[in-house]
């Protein structure tokens, strides 16, 4: 588990239906802890691999082993990986497992998608 998982949040099991993962759900809110493009930008490696989707960030270093899309995932390391998540034709199922990821939120000016008068997409998860 990731330190940052690890050391500031509380931890829940992950339901039956979401279990495609053995890791649990992160129960963070997504305004609490902002963070900027540029942190995200330190944390693309094997060994901390944090990405942004839909303009919350998600650490999915635990989860680089056991994605089933495999290895493509490391490609956005440290980025921006809306495009390419939402490009794959992901299942609800998967847009549910974000959450087991969340760490935080950018902050309001580095948003694309959640933010007064931003793009509209349809299937934003909550
Ligand atoms: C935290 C972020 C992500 C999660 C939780 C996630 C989760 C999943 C899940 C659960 C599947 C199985 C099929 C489904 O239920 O949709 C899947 C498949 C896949 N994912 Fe991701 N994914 C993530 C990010 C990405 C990114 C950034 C890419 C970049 C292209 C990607 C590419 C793929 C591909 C290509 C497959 C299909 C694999 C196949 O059918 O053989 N995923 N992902």
């Amino acid at each position: 588990m990731s330190s940052v998982l690890a050391s500031s949040m509380p931890i829940i099991e992950q339901p039956a239906s979401l279990r495609y993962s053995s890791i649990p759900l992160s129960t963070a809110v997504p305004g609490e802890r902002i963070i900027t493009l540029e942190e995200v930008a330190y944390h693309d490696t094997w060994d901390s691999c944090w990405m942004v989707i839909y303009d919350r960030v998600y650490d999915v270093t635990d989860f680089l082993d056991e994605h089933p899309g495999g290895d493509v995932l490391l490609e956005y390391a440290g980025r921006d990986a809306t495009c390419a998540f939402r490009g794959s034709g992901h299942s609800a199922l998967a847009l549910k497992q974000l959450q087991s990821f969340l760490i935080g939120e950018l902050p309001a000016e580095q948003r694309i998608f959640r933010k007064s008068g931003g793009y509209k997409i349809s299937n934003l998860p909550d």
